[in-house]
């Protein structure tokens, strides 16, 4: 049997701080265990309150930081494994990271294609320029944009919509398998954050790409997502299929996640995505 596209397995993330003393201990990721199927491509969310442990799993997941305990594994690889440059630079290269604000993904005196550019030269074979272009005008079109469009502008240039757009690009340059994208759309435009929620749907859909979406807002997450996990001071307190969490929810803070996206619409008839919708777009 092939293995998974991800396995998180138990995982723990333990911040110690102070001396002897004075030592302050806090569980940020406490238990938490999901897998992503390789052959099924899916938007997996997870949803928490601010300081609930997303981020550092997040940070765990792309291998930036090392679990306390339990492990993750990326196609069957321990990624404590995936140690030397180059397989680190491979592991790159099918896993992905989107970030919360694009303006600070992004050096202000650099033009932005540079970044497709060299994303290109870094983790394809595009050696010359032209190639690298054709590569990142390539990876422009799965987003709504073109090279011609973003050639010589810097990121001030841009709206953050636009921007947020090009750093999905760039992320596609390398043909990843998973991107993990955290807070995506909270900084930007409510009447940008649809457009960007939409691609990563046909992301999905059209390139076959798995998102992991981390975002504490309700209303995207329960329009975008597959599957889902609720996570709560570092434990995942509820998970599943999306509609089924949304429309029986057992935990508490799930009921209360729910009452926030019913207190925004104020409806619930047979499909709450119908309800959901309109809330997000505006
Ligand atoms: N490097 C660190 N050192 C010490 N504590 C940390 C560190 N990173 C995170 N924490 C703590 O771990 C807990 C979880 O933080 P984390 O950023 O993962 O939560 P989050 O759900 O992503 O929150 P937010 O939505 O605000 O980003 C918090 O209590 C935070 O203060």
């Amino acid at each position: 049997m092939s293995p998974n596209l991800l396995d998180v397995e138990n995982v723990n993330k333990i911040f110690t701080r102070g001396g002897l003393v004075s030592r302050r201990v806090n569980h940020a990721v406490n238990d938490v265990s999901f897998s992503l199927a390789a052959d099924k491509p899916e938007v997996f969310t997870i949803i928490g309150e601010s300081g609930s442990g997303k981020t550092t799993l997040a940070g765990m997941i792309l291998n930036s930081v090392a679990p306390t305990s339990g492990r993750i594994m990326f196609r069957g690889r321990d990624l404590r494994d995936v140690r030397s440059r180059r397989d680190r630079l491979a592991f790159m290269s099918h896993v992905q990271a989107i970030f919360q604000n694009p303006f600070d993904a992004f050096n202000p005196l650099k033009r932005v294609d540079r970044y497709l550019f060299s994303a290109a030269r870094r983790f394809t074979e595009c050696r010359t320029t032209e190639a690298a272009a054709e590569r990142a005008d390539e990876s422009l079109r799965k987003v709504g944009l073109s090279l011609a469009e973003i050639r010589g502008r810097y990121p001030h240039e841009m709206s953050g919509g636009q921007l947020q757009r090009v750093a999905i690009a760039r992320a596609l340059v390398s043909n990843p398998s998973l991107i993990v994208a955290d807070e995506p759309v909270s900084m930007i435009d409510a009447s940008l954050r649809m457009t960007v929620i939409n691609l990563f749907k046909k992301l999905r859909d059209e390139i076959g790409v798995s998102i992991i979406y981390i975002t504490h807002d309700l209303a995207t997450a329960y329009y975008i997502s597959d599957r889902l996990i609720i996570m709560q001071k570092g434990k995942v307190v509820e998970g599943g299929d999306a509609r089924t969490v949304l429309a029986a929810p057992q935990h508490p803070y799930s009921i209360k996640l729910r009452q926030a996206v019913l207190s925004v619409d104020n409806a619930w008839r047979d499909d709450p995505f119908t309800d959901i919708i309109p809330a997000v777009a505006t």
